[in-house]
This record gives C-alpha cells, sequence and structure tokens, in this order.
C-alpha cells in the first residue's frame, strides 16, 4: 500500500467515527426524503433536462377529447361503433318518407355529413361533406374522393322521373361540350366527371368551382367590377359562347349565379355551369325560358329563338358586372319590357312582333305591318307596333302591372354608364383613359342588347369588339361579317308543351319516353357515335361559304359536312339501371342539315334501339341546327306527340300535361334571386290567352312516323302516363323498347343576312330623350358617408385566383362540419345545411306560398302528383313546401332565383353603399383576403373592383325578394 491509499484510508475512516458520533445526537430518519425543498437547477442541468410545458386543455375538451378511450378506461366492455354516430343532416327535411326511407317529402336524397354515393359500376365513393346548393333538380353536395384525393360537386337529382329525364339531358349537353368540343378545357364551361345513379337518384360528377358571380358582386356591396375584370370575365364568357354556338346549343339560363369563379386556377378564371335548361338551338320548344332579368326580347314575346338569346343574356351579365345591379330588373315582364325600351331606346323589330305570340299582350298595332321585311320598319317611330302604357295594359289584362322600382332615373344606356361614379382616387389622366373605355363598353352592350336577334352580336364577333380585345375604341364597331344566324327554323312546331319541352328536344320528353331514337349501338359509357358537327356555323368573313348545292342560297355559312348525325353522348342507362320512362337510345340533336338527316331517321330504321339496361348509346342532340333549316318550316308531328298539347299546353293553367320540371313550371316563376331588386312582389302577370300562332306554317313540314314497338314502361305520345308515373322506379334490366321517327324537312324559304351598322343607328337614337339631370353625380366619397377606402373589392392588387379561394374560405359559415377533411371550395349560401336557416343568402329560400297569381303553368292542385301524364310536379317546391334550400330551386327560365336574404336584416352593413338596401356580404365573408389592400390584384395587376357608387337614387329595398312570378306562355 502506497503512501497515498494509507492517508484515504485514514481520512475515511476518520469521517465514519465522525459520523457514528453524530448519529449519537441525531434521531434516526429515512436515508430518502420524499420531499425536497425547491431548489432551481443549475444552469448546466437546465439546458439538459428537456423543458415540459403543460398546457391545460379546457375542461371540457379534456373530457370529450379521446373519449373513446375514456369509455374504454373506464368500460372494458365499451365498443364504439361510427354508424351509430347521430347523422348531421345536410338535407331538410331530413324525414325519410319515400324511396324506403331514403328520400324526404320533396324526393331529394336525405343526406348527412359522411354519407357516401357510390357509382356502382366504378366502386368509386363519394363522402358528401357539405351542400353547396340547392336547385330545381336537386341538391348539389361537396364530396371528397379518396381515390383521387380531391374535392367534387355532386348534382344529386331528385328522385322524380322528370328531374331524373331532364338530368340526362344536362349529362349528354355537357358530356357532348366538354369531350366532343372542349377536350382541353379552354372554353370555360364546367366539367362534368362522372354520373351514376345512386339509391334510385341520379347523381352528375362535376368539378368543384367556387363562388359565383351574383355573389361576387354581393361581396361587392353590388358596387360593379373594375372594367379590367368586367373584360376579363367577358372574354371568358364569349370563349365559352363561341363553344356553345357552334355545338347549336343554347345554355337559356344564363346569369350571374351561374358563372362560378375556379378557385385554384390563376389567373381569374370563370367557368359556365347548369346545362339543366339547355337545348339545341333546333329544339326549341320551351317558350318559358331564362331568368327574367337576362330574359332576351324574343323570348318574352313567346317568339322563336337561338343562341343569341343567350347574347341577349350575356349583354345584361357584362352590363351588371359593370354596374352591380341588374340592367333590367323588371318586376314582371311588362315592367322588364318597358325598361329594355327605355334604356335601349328602341323597340323589338316587326318582322319579330309580327310572329311572336305575346305581341298583343305588350303592343298595339298602330300602323300597317305590310312592309315588315323591311328593317326600316321596326325603327321606332315607323313601327306598326307601339308599346302600350301601363294603364293600356291594365285595361287590356284587367290588372295592373308590376313595376319596380328605377335604379338608374331614366336614364339611357349610355348615360348608365357614363354617370357611373369613377373610383375615387383614380387619377385624372386613369379617368380619361376609362372614360374611353366606358365608351368601347357602351358599344359592346349595344351589340349585345340589341332587340333584334338577327343584328344581334354572335359570340365570335362579340368577341373581336375593342372592349374585349382591348385595342383603342376609335369608332363605333362593325363586325366582321358572320354566316347569318336564322331564326330558328323549327323542324318541330313549336308548342310550349314543356312536358315536351327540351326532354323532347332531347329525345327524352317523358311522352316519347320509351322510344328510342337513335342508331343501333353498343356503346359503351360516353361512346360517341361516328359524328360530326358544324363547327362552324359561320364564319367571319364567310359569306356563303356553304357550298352545298341544295339551293340555300348564298349565305349559310361554312358548314359543309355532309355528315348526318349529331350524335351525342348518351347517359342512358347508368348503373345498369334503367328507367321506364326513358329510352336507351335519345336524340338530341340530328344532323345540322335536316335534308341529309332525313335520310338517316327513317322510321324504324334502326333508330329504335332498344335501350338495354347498361347501355350508354349515343344520342342526338336535335334534328337540324336553325341555321340550316327554313325558318318558316315546319314538322307536323303525328298524333301524340308532345306537339299536340300546344295550345292547351299547362302553361294556359289547365295543368293537364304539364312539365314535371320547373322549367316552365309554375313553380320555377319564382325567381330565386331575391336581393332586393324590385320584383319583390307577386307579378301580376298572367298568361297570354293567345294560343301559339307560331310562324312555322308556311309550307314546310316534316313529320314524325314513330315507330310502334314501344315498351310497356314507354308511353305513346299520345297516351297519357299517369299509370306510369306515380310508379316510377328504376328498373334493373332493359326492355327492347324501339321506336323511331322520320323527319322531313322539304322548303327553306328565306335566308338572313347579318346588318351591323343598323345597331348604332338604334342606340343612338335612343340617346336623346333622357333627362339631363340625371347626367351629373357627386363622387361617391362626396355623397356617401360610408364610403371607404378598404371596401371590398375595390383596392388594386388584388389577386383575383387568390380572391376566390379567400371568398370560399371566408364566406363558411361558422358552424363547423364533421369532417376529418379540410373545409375548401365553396363558401356560400350554403352552410347552413338543414335549417332552413336564415342564413342563406344566396337563391335564398322562397318564399312559402302559393302563387294565386300565376295562372299560367301554375301547379295544377296536387302538384308532385304525377297523374295525368306528367302534369306538372313540384316544379318548384317552394311553391308547395316550407322550402328548406339555400337555394331556393329554380330554372328554366322561371328562374326562381332568389338570391339571398333572409340574414339581411342581420347583416345590413348601416349604409356602407349607396344604396342602403341592398344587403351587404355577411360579416364573415367581408374579411381576409380580398379586402387586403395587398392582394387585390391580378396577376396583371388590373384592379378587382371600383370604388364607386351609384348613381341610382332610388335604392333597392331590403327585401330582395327577386322572384320572377311571371306567367308561363
Ligand atoms: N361545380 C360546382 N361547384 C360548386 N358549386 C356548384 C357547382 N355546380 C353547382 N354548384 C352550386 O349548386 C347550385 C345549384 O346548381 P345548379 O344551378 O347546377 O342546379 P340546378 O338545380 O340546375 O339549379 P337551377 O334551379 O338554378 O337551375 C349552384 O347555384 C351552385 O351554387
Amino acid at each position: 500500500m502506497d503512501e497515498v491509499s494509507a492517508g484515504k484510508e485514514g481520512e475515511s475512516r476518520a469521517q465514519e467515527a465522525a459520523r457514528e458520533q453524530l448519529s449519537l445526537q441525531i434521531p434516526w430518519s429515512p436515508s430518502q426524503r420524499a420531499f425536497f425543498p425547491y431548489s432551481p437547477l443549475p444552469r448546466t442541468a437546465q439546458k439538459s433536462s428537456p423543458l415540459r410545458v403543460v398546457v391545460r386543455r379546457p375542461l371540457v375538451r379534456r373530457l370529450t377529447k379521446d373519449i373513446v378511450e375514456t369509455y374504454q378506461i373506464c368500460n372494458p366492455q365499451f365498443k364504439y361503433s361510427e354508424e351509430l354516430n347521430p347523422k348531421r343532416f345536410l338535407t331538410t327535411p331530413s324525414i325519410g318518407v319515400l324511396n324506403e326511407g331514403y328520400d324526404n317529402a320533396n324526393s331529394d336524397l336525405i343526406l348527412a355529413v359522411n354519407f357516401v354515393l357510390v357509382n356502382l359500376d366504378s366502386q368509386r365513393r363519394y363522402l358528401v361533406k357539405d351542400v353547396l346548393g340547392h336547385g330545381t333538380f336537386g341538391q348539389v353536395a361537396k364530396c371528397w374522393i379518396s381515390e383521387t384525393n380531391s374535392f367534387v360537386a355532386v348534382k344529386i337529382i331528385k328522385n322524380q322521373p322528370a328531374y331524373y329525364q331532364q338530368a340526362l339531358v344536362e349529362v349528354s349537353i355537357l358530356t357532348t361540350l366538354n369531350k366532343k368540343f372542349d377536350p382541353e378545357d379552354k372554353h370555360h364551361i364546367v366539367r362534368i366527371l362522372d354520373y351514376f345513379v345512386y339509391q334510385r337518384h341520379l347523381c352528375i360528377s362535376f368539378e368543384l368551382l367556387g363562388t359565383n358571380l351574383y355573389e361576387l358582386l354581393k361581396i361587392n356591396k353590388f358596387r360593379g367590377l373594375s372594367l379590367s375584370i368586367v373584360q376579363l370575365f367577358s372574354k371568358q364568357i364569349l370563349h365559352a359562347l363561341v363553344l356553345m354556338k357552334d355545338a347549336g346549343i343554347i345554355h337559356c339560363d344564363l346569369k350571374p349565379e351561374n358563372i362560378l369563379l375556379c378557385t385554384t386556377v390563376k389567373p381569374a378564371e370563370i367557368k359556365i355551369i347548369d346545362f339543366g335548361s339547355a337545348c339545341m338551338e333546333d329544339r326549341t320548344v320551351y317558350s318559358y325560358i331564362q331568368s327574367r332579368y337576362y330574359r332576351s326580347p324574343e323570348v318574352l314575346l313567346g317568339s322563336q329563338y337561338t343562341t343569341a338569346i343567350d347574347m341577349w343574356s350575356f349583354g345584361c351579365i357584362v352590363a351588371e358586372l359593370f354596374l352591380g345591379l341588374p340592367l333590367f330588373p323588371g318586376a314582371s315582364e311588362f315592367d322588364l319590357l318597358r325598361r329594355m325600351i327605355e334604356i335601349l331606346g328602341g323597340q323589338p323589330p316587326d318582322h319579330v312582333l309580327k310572329e311572336a305570340k305575346n305581341t298583343s299582350k305588350f303592343f298595339k298595332r298602330v300602323g300597317s305591318v305590310h312592309h315588315v321585311g323591311n328593317s326600316e320598319a321596326s325603327m321606332g317611330a315607323r313601327s306598326a307596333y307601339q308599346a302600350l302604357t301601363e294603364e293600356e295594359y291594365e285595361a287590356r289584362e284587367l290588372k295592373k302591372p308590376l313595376i319596380g322600382k328605377e335604379y338608374f332615373n331614366h336614364m339611357n344606356l349610355e348615360q348608365i354608364v357614363t354617370t357611373y361614379p369613377h373610383r375615387k382616387t383614380l387619377p385624372d389622366e386613369e379617368i380619361l383613359r376609362e372614360n374611353q373605355i366606358r365608351l368601347a363598353l357602351i358599344d359592346f352592350l349595344k351589340g349585345l342588347v340589341e332587340f333584334d336577334p338577327v343584328k344581334r352580336w354572335s359570340p365570335l364577333q362579340a368577341s373581336r369588339h375593342p372592349f374585349v380585345t382591348g385595342e383603342p375604341f376609335t369608332c363605333p364597331y362593325k363586325p366582321p361579317l358572320e354566316t347569318p344566324c336564322m331564326p330558328v327554323a323549327q323542324n318541330v312546331k313549336v308548342d310550349h308543351h314543356p312536358g315536351g319541352g327540351h326532354w323532347f328536344a332531347a329525345g327524352l320528353s317523358p311522352q316519347i319516353s320509351s322510344m328510342n331514337r337513335g342508331p343501333p349501338q353498343n356503346s359503351p359509357h360516353f361512346h360517341v357515335a361516328p359524328y360530326s358537327h358544324a363547327s362552324s356555323y359561320g364564319s367571319l368573313g364567310s359569306h356563303g361559304s356553304y357550298n352545298d348545292s341544295a339551293g340555300l342560297g348564298s349565305s349559310y355559312g361554312s358548314y359543309g359536312d355532309n355528315s348526318s348525325l349529331y350524335a351525342y353522348y348518351s347517359p342512358i342507362g347508368p348503373s345498369g339501371l334503367n328507367i321506364r320512362a326513358q329510352g336507351g337510345l335519345s336524340i338530341l340533336g340530328a344532323s345540322p342539315d335536316a335534308r341529309r338527316r332525313t335520310s338517316q331517321l327513317t322510321p324504324g330504321n334502326g333508330i329504335g334501339v332498344s335501350p338495354s339496361a347498361g347501355n350508354f348509346a349515343p344520342m342526338s342532340l336535335g334534328a337540324s341546327p336553325s341555321q340550316f333549316t327554313p325558318p318558316s318550316s315546319h314538322i307536323q308531328v303525328s298524333a301524340g306527340s308532345p306537339v299536340k298539347y300546344g295550345p292547351t299546353s299547362p302553361a294556359r293553367g289547365s295543368g293537364v300535361h304539364g312539365s314535371p320540371l320547373g322549367k316552365v313550371a309554375a313553380g320555377s316563376q319564382f325567381n330565386r334571386r331575391s336581393c332586393g331588386y324590385p320584383g319583390s312582389l307577386q307579378s301580376q302577370e298572367n298568361t297570354s290567352s293567345l294560343p301559339w300562332q307560331g310562324h312555322l306554317t308556311d309550307g314546310a313540314s316534316c313529320s314524325y312516323a314513330e315507330g310502334n314497338s314501344r315498351g310497356h314502361g314507354g308511353s305513346p305520345r299520345h297516351v297519357q302516363l299517369p299509370s306510369i308515373v306515380p310508379s316510377w322506379r328504376q328498373q334493373r334490366g332493359g326492355n327492347g323498347f324501339t321506336s323511331g321517327y322520320s323527319l322531313a324537312v322539304h322548303k327553306i324559304s328565306e335566308s338572313f343576312t347579318l346588318s351591323s351598322n343598323v345597331v348604332f343607328q338604334q342606340t343612338t337614337e335612343a340617346s336623346h330623350d333622357k333627362p339631363e339631370s340625371s347626367l351629373s353625380l357627386p363622387d361617391p366619397g362626396d355623397w356617401d358617408p360610408n364610403y371607404s377606402e378598404e371596401l371590398l373589392l375595390q383596392e388594386d392588387g388584388l389577386d383575383v385566383s387568390s380572391l376566390a379561394t379567400e371568398l370560399t374560405n371566408k364566406m363558411r359559415f361558422s358552424h363547423a362540419l364533421d369532417t376529418a377533411v379540410p373545409m375548401t371550395g365553396v363558401g356560400r349560401f350554403n352552410r347552413i345545411p338543414n335549417t332552413g336557416s336564415n342564413l342563406s343568402n344566396h337563391r335564398a329560400i322562397g318564399p312559402v306560398q302559393a302563387n294565386p297569381h300565376v295562372e299560367v303553368g301554375s301547379p295544377p292542385s296536387g302538384h308532385g302528383n304525377m297523374h295525368a301524364g306528367y302534369t306538372r310536379p313540384i316544379s318548384n317546391p317552394s311553391y308547395l313546401i316550407p322550402h328548406f334550400s339555400q337555394n331556393s330551386p329554380s330554372r328554366l327560365g322561371l328562374q326562381p332565383v332568389q338570391r339571398s336574404t333572409h340574414w339581411q336584416s342581420t347583416f345590413v352593413g348601416g349604409g356602407e353603399w349607396n344604396h342602403p338596401n341592398v344587403q351587404p356580404p355577411l360579416p364573415n365573408c367581408n374579411t381576409g383576403g380580398p379586402r387586403s389592400p395587398s392582394n387585390n390584384k391580378f396577376t396583371n395587376s388590373m384592379p378587382w373592383g371600383r370604388k364607386a357608387g351609384h348613381p341610382f337614387t332610388t335604392i333597392p329595398p331590403t327585401s330582395h325578394a327577386r322572384r320572377d312570378f311571371g306567367k308561363i306562355t
């Protein structure tokens, strides 16, 4: 042992002895104590030990989070089953009374959060997360597809044959537009992704879009958008309209509500939705179409119509985007026409008035209509017709016409546009520049809201206008010549029988439902039959490019294809289900050239095809596009065709053969937009007592020769369907229905040419007799005490794409959904499912009331009853039920579009804007991105909106009931 260790040993012994001595003095205690006095750790120790932050969660959360585990700890026997969860219903009413409890009393599938829709064919599952909106046809749900990790919008059609049938038309038309005409998705038309039948409901899946343009205006407190945005949107809508015209398809319900922002695309993009009212141009059967504010004069007058009616609506939309308010917010059709005449300074041309069936309701004859062909005859004073005054109308109709408030102080179009206040902060040079663009806008609008459908610009012509192209506007635009778009030459006499309606046009009329009118096909889904379309019904500068030898004259456009069949996708028979009331193969259109079509559609020669279940056969979307058929030709349809119902159409109120849809049905006469426009009262319009005196009677004719082999589920045209409809069920398996028809157009009588310069002549006249007083208006900042620089959408720098996203996000109502999937996408009026809520703000619930004023098209007593051969059923449920949907049903011209409103009193912003009664958006819709000055610009630096006030002294009422009680004609 060395010295060191000997020393240590001695030391420890000494310590031990000292301890023993100490222990003798101190009583025993445990060597380790349970508690020690607190002493902060040295810094080094603090660094090494992890800091533990304990955040106390709220008691409720602590008790409920992981509650399943908690219960299981408490009771090991506890088993959790998701199926037993209480459902969060999205459909109201949510009581299942139909379809074995799956449907409510309105035939809507009762949806709840996490309800799963299944495409039984593909086994794709759609997890319902929310309801995006309601329409005439049913509900639109936001669904999650885990397979693709994406959301889609699924329209779940009511479980009624009529809705089902019409929805098939939407599927067909949209599929055709998407796949055939716009495969690359460049034309701003919503994409259809899938369709299937689930629980007897046709479900159509669309790409998910965002806020609609009406909502956008509302968020902007009904102030117009900046001109650059108006221009951008106009261009995009025109892209779609060009395509639709080429396809010969009329949308029939263009309005701001049916134009939706895309949520994810940059720069800002919009898309057109809702082709449920669409029809082929040559199959214009409904006479009561388009939402009232956007209704064209020819539709209002009951004249024949073409794709030009969409151009009228488009003009109204462009004006509204600029002004923030509808250009023609007619409270009734009389009021609508009155406003058109006042603002445009003209009236419909005599050649339209002469032929239209409702002319006598709104005009009196003051001269000879002998020279109606002369365009000058229709110019103002020289017209043979004079619009009735209010008093005259009242005397004639025995009731006062409903007149809405004035928003534009009786100004004409030029005055309205030029006097619209500028953004407050706009520098002088910018004001000058904007004034120039406004002149271009005025000129643009004049070409669109042109009374004469023949002179109205086509989409292609309009798309070359300086307002759209951005070129300097120096003088009135003269559009390049385009092959004329002739007035619709019906190959089927318009009978205004809604039961036939566009279903008939689509070959889906219940009356002909079992007929199979197309070539035999064993096509898979979305099969396209040999097909050619008139890709250009007219080309600029291509007069007379139609070179067929049939003597069509010299200006029938560039169509020269001799293919014969407009073969459109047929959705019929999805999921192996077949519906009695439908054929397996339908014709939605035929050759653009009726002469050639004739040879294709001979009776029973293969056109009738068994609609065996599961076949998706091509549908032809119509017979000949009007451009190629004689304006005055008609087809005599054999007894039993929808034609025979013409004069006795339910539009007259008989209700016997009413449309099962809202399209022309009374229910649809609500204009759902209820945003405080003057049409908040019931219209006193009634039906015209005039029988349809269509102008298709001068000799040309076509004839149908139906195949005579019909399935039991289908009904011969002349046979009522009562026995079928009430018991309607989708059937598995198919029945070999066959039928066919032949068409023969024998006569082509005349052609039209475009004359563009008349437009200016007319509109120039219009500017003369307007009150001067309304021209000068103060700066909005001067007269609007609440004018704010920070107002939504008014700032430069807004990125519209982010706006769309923001809108989507911000407009979400606070009630969170029981969803694991983050809520994105559309946020509007539709976040309050199941409430009948007063928070709905778009197409709000139609007031629950019967509409005693509606004589024509009123649902017969017992609507919803499908007896009596498609007696018009619940075309607008808001007539019949306490409507619950956020979007009240509307459609088809009936256009029951109530835009919003139930929450208005709650959220009135106190005159922040210059028309106090225009409802501002929900508070929670106004925050965030769009308001941010830093992000309110397009990528191309276009400001989103204007800091402008309305020059209109008349204020929209607080109750923005924008109903359309217009009659069904
Ligand atoms: N692709 C979509 N993405 C987001 N929302 C959509 C989409 N399609 C429809 N919606 C919403 O659902 C609502 C109803 O849709 P749609 O207009 O197609 O139904 P509808 O029954 O035909 O209506 P209407 O009665 O107006 O004709 C729309 O107003 C819109 O808010």
